[in-house]
């Protein structure tokens, strides 16, 4: 049975610590392949255009074979549910151990997910550390466990896993707020990608 793992995001834009996060899943869990899930409609954000995401994830990822951007979710109209998108993509991957990469941050929220626990059991969760308010990595570990509990409560088991990476205190949002102030962000997103949101003025005051 092959072991990939899905990394779902609405990457507006994607960034270095994303990346980290997939090269840490793969090295620590011998994954075949991350695939990386631009949501298109997502049930709880505003974003970018889909096409233009997808393209930054595209110019971000090339370069590493056990990489593959799927745009599964840009066949389904409506709002771009997680449950929907790992059942499509089981059609296409049979015989297969899912992971999901997440972070702490989205991870504390799973409960709350549209059929959040049903898919919650559907797949192993690799979760990244992440400030979410203010604690360090050693409380990530407890806050995982109060998501457990949560589930626990209504009779469903998951499992889940730490990633060992570090706090990465970098975000999508960042990146737009340092666009939009005229600020470099040089160093925080992979050249090609800062080149794409320079030349297509995106997450500017001017940009639509
Ligand atoms: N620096 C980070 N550390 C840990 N997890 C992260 C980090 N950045 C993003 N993630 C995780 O990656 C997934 C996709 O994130 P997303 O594309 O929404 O980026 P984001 O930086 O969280 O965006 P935004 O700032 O707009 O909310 C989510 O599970 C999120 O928790
Ligand atoms: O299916 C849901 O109800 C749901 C609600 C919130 C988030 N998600 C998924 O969580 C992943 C990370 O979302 P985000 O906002 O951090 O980009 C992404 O794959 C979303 O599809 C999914």
């Amino acid at each position: 049975m092959q072991q990939l793992a899905i990394f779902g995001g609405t990457f507006d834009p994607i960034h270095w610590g994303h990346l980290l996060l997939a090269e840490t899943a793969l090295a620590q869990l011998h994954l075949e392949q991350v695939i990386w899930i631009p949501s298109k409609n997502p049930p709880h954000k505003q974003a970018t255009l889909f096409e233009h995401r997808v393209t930054m994830l595209q110019l971000a990822t090339k370069n590493n074979p056990a990489f593959t951007v799927s745009l599964i979710e840009r066949e389904r109209s409506g709002t771009s549910y997680a449950i929907n998108t790992l059942i499509d993509l089981s059609v296409y991957y049979p015989n297969t151990h899912w992971y999901w990469i997440i972070g702490l941050d989205a991870f504390q929220t799973l409960p709350r997910w549209y059929r959040g626990s049903e898919l919650a059991q559907m797949c192993d969760w690799l979760i990244a550390p992440r400030l979410v308010g203010g604690e360090t990595i050693a409380q990530s570990e407890i806050i995982c466990k109060q998501v457990e509990q949560k589930f626990r409560e209504k009779s469903y088991t998951i499992h889940w896993q730490l990633l060992h990476t570090p706090l990465v205190r970098v975000s999508s949002s960042i990146m737009r707020e340092l666009c939009r102030q005229g600020h470099s962000i040089h160093d925080l997103v992979p050249e090609p990608v800062r080149l794409y949101i320079a030349t297509n003025n995106l997450y500017s005051n001017n940009s639509e």
